[in-house]
């Protein structure tokens, strides 16, 4: 079997309410779990349980209280993301860690084609037929999430939240990382293009990639879960 690329133990989260005197907001508690290559593990569980604070925690937009987060991607060192610097960070994230929230963090002024051309253009080094390759995948990518041509060159503010949620998706998955983490990332989407990133996602998987996914519509997860967890069970009893 293959190693975990992603191993998290005896992980808690507590939130710290400044505004309410310190009150502390116990979240998540005792997380272990771990995800393989080829694995998507799907968050279950009711509103509020702590799902998306689960993703972030990877991603280490928030900061575990305690426990180990440890991504381990293969053929280099693993990371621990909870005392990782942050210039490890940005560098665990940019060759590691592919995020895909239902929201895109728009670019001023940058066209959808260059956003989504990005995180190969970070790669190719200034190198023309680098540089063209990115462009003719970022091409390839919005033609297959069905972005209508005539709306490459602009910038995604004004796109719809149908549009602005693919051109995120393509944004996040044209570089193949090893680690893909979800967020809802069909809750915007029509049958059409919902069917397109079960497929991506699938596609994922079989090239070796780990994804851990949120998924606001049931048949979505089932489609794509080679494994399930209810996150209620990580609340803690306090
Ligand atoms: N930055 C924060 N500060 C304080 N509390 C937070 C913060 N982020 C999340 N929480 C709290 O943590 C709990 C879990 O939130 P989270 O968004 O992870 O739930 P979820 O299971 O993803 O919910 P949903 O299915 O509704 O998206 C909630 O009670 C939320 O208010």
């Amino acid at each position: 079997m293959n190693p975990p690329l992603l191993q998290m133990k005896g992980v808690a989260k507590r939130f710290t309410l400044h505004h309410q005197n310190g009150a502390e907001l116990s979240v998540l508690h005792n997380v272990d779990l771990e995800v393989r290559p080829g694995e998507c593990l799907v968050l279950d569980g009711p509103s509020g349980m702590g799902k998306s604070t689960l993703l972030k925690l990877i991603y280490a937009n928030y900061r575990a209280t305690e426990g180990r987060i440890t991504v381990a991607p293969p053929g280099s060192a693993p990371v621990e993301v909870t005392e990782a610097s942050p210039r490890e960070l940005v560098r665990l994230r940019r060759e590691s860690i592919g995020y895909v929230s239902q929201f895109l963090r728009v670019i001023p002024r940058v066209s959808a084609l260059d956003v989504v051309a990005e995180p190969l253009v970070e790669d190719s080094g200034e190198d023309p037929a680098a540089l063209e390759a990115a462009r003719e995948q970022a091409r390839a990518w919005l033609t297959r999430l069905r972005i209508p041509e005539r709306l490459w060159a602009l910038p995604p503010a004004t796109f719809s939240g149908g549009e602005q949620q693919r051109v995120n998706i393509a944004r996040n998955m044209i570089k193949p990382r090893p680690l893909m983490l979800l967020d809802e990332p069909t809750a915007s989407l029509d049958a059409a293009n919902t069917g397109t990133v079960i497929e991506l996602i699938q596609e994922a998987a079989a090239r070796g990639a780990a994804l851990v996914g949120i998924f606001h519509d049931a048949h979505v997860g089932d489609a794509v879960a080679t494994r399930r967890i209810n996150v209620g069970d990580f609340r803690s009893a306090a």
